[in-house]
């Protein structure tokens, strides 16, 4: 579940990046999040990872209101959301398995469960025989299948993907779409911010238009609406 309730970000800069945004996200949900560049998407996605916190209003996920969390509580958050990016963010000097092993590792799960954990996530993601590759042993959408990898190992309740198939030509980025709806249809609430007109359209998932900081639509099976 996420909420937000009056939600501004103001830059330091003084750029009004979020102005007034509520919504309510609830548990299996799966979003997109379109808008023109520089409408305040990624803000909008940073605050709910909480990769930045909001100058105005409050931000709950998975229950645990973001603005009043204890510092010792952050781990915990964290590890029930799993974030992907544009660019994937493995580390180079690790191999896949390292890489996916690593998000456990710093939660302290012990070695066996790792071993099993990661296995079963890079068979889901069809990379089981890469595990001992570095990533730039590998292609762009494997590398993105990594990065899935890492953000579902901990079994997160919500994932949070911002333009997850940005760098991926067509047919690659529906590799990956068809990999986060098995996601989503093994429950995780997916919020994903993209440009790609054509799989929000085919996918007919609800639609939030960000424009100027502010919502400009919220349609359930919503259409992406933009013409680039
Ligand atoms: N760290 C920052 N400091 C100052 N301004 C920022 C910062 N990050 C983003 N902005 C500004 O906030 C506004 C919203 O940016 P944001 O990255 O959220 O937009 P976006 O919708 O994700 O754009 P795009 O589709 O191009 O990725 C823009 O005007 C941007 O220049």
């Amino acid at each position: 579940m996420i909420e937000m309730h009056d939600v501004w970000k103001t830059y330091a800069d003084g750029t009004e990046a979020l102005r007034g945004i509520s919504i309510k996200v609830n548990p299996g949900d799966f979003v997109y999040v379109v808008g023109p560049s520089g409408a305040g998407k990624s803000t909008f996605m940073k605050l709910m990872y909480r990769e930045e916190r909001p100058t105005k209003g409050q931000i709950f996920v998975n229950g645990f209101n973001l603005e009043r969390l204890k510092q010792r509580k952050i781990p915990y958050v964290r590890r029930n959301i799993g974030v992907i990016f544009q660019d994937y963010r493995l580390l180079p000097k690790l191999t896949v398995f390292e890489n996916v092993a690593f998000a456990m590792e710093v939660i302290e799960t012990p070695k066996r469960t790792i071993k099993r954990r990661v296995m079963e996530v890079l068979d889901l993601v069809k990379l089981k025989e890469k595990a001992g590759s570095l990533p730039t042993q590998l292609s762009g959408g494997e590398q993105q299948r990594v990065a899935i990898a890492r953000a579902i190992v901990n079994n997160p309740a919500v994932i949070i993907a911002d333009e997850p198939t940005g760098n991926l030509d067509p047919e690659t980025s529906w590799g990956i779409m068809k990999l986060l709806e098995e996601i989503n249809l093994r429950g995780a609430t997916i919020v994903m911010a993209t440009h790609n007109k054509e799989i929000v359209n085919t996918m007919r998932k609800r639609v939030i238009a960000i424009e100027n900081g502010r919502i400009a639509r919220d349609e359930q099976r919503g259409e992406y609406g933009y013409e680039d």
